[in-house]
């Protein structure tokens, strides 16, 4: 038996908001006592919690969530760990450059910071992201889905974009607010990160997991 690993945080009101982006209220619609039956009316951005970005987000040419086929969200990739980061840093290069033999194009690079131990604290928006160069890089090397356990891939403070869009050109995907990727055993391995099938749909809530193959 494969062992999953959840990588998603939970959704719930206190969650963290991109700025300007609405705050979530899941509030009961139906109840059991008035109605016989528990239903839930739920108001979120497209972009809160752990979720996926379609090329449509940053790209006005670029595929929504409905034009993607499922292969591209399941499939192989390449952790990589850069939770020597701090406080608004950068993840560059040559931080890529060590895992070049274990990264094949067709795949995916994860990104650990290590900072989902921040979820909840102001903390969690000054968070590490990538230079322009790194996404580049990563373009250059036919990846097809880049995951961080960041709010952004781009840096939050500085209210730029520029990695979003080098990487939605290219028709790369981009997974945000992962968490628990230190309990990933191994460099190299298996993810799913399935978004809800919205029509036009430039971002999804996912439930982002691993699967640990048994050693023997
Ligand atoms: N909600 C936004 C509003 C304006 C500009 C960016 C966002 C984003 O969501 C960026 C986020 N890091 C994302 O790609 O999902």
């Amino acid at each position: 038996m494969e062992r999953i690993v959840d990588l998603t945080h939970e959704i719930d009101a206190s969650m963290p908001i991109y700025p300007g982006d609405p705050s979530v209220e899941i509030k009961s619609w139906n109840t059991h006592e008035k109605n016989g039956c528990q239903i839930s009316k739920i108001l979120m951005g497209s972009h809160t919690g752990t979720h996926v970005d379609a090329p449509w987000h940053f790209n006005p040419q670029g595929a929504s969530l409905d034009n993607l086929s499922l292969s591209r969200f399941v499939g192989r990739g390449t952790l990589i760990d850069v939770s020597n980061k701090g406080v608004n840093e950068k993840i560059d290069t040559k931080d890529i450059d060590t895992y070049q033999t274990h990264i094949n194009s067709g795949e995916f690079v994860i990104f650990r910071t290590g900072w989902d131990c921040y979820y909840r604290e102001k903390m969690y928006f000054k968070h590490p992201s990538l230079t322009e160069t790194a996404a580049k890089m990563l373009v250059d090397m036919g990846v097809t889905l880049i995951g961080i356990d960041t709010l952004s891939v781009d840096s939050t403070m500085d209210k730029t974009f520029f990695v979003h869009s080098i990487l939605m050109n290219a028709g790369i995907l981009i997974v945000e607010n992962l968490c628990n990727l230190k309990e990933i055993p191994s460099i190299h391995g298996m993810y799913s990160f399935l978004p809800l099938k919205i029509k036009k749909g430039d971002g999804s809530p996912v439930r982002a997991i691993f699967f640990e193959s048994p050693v023997d």
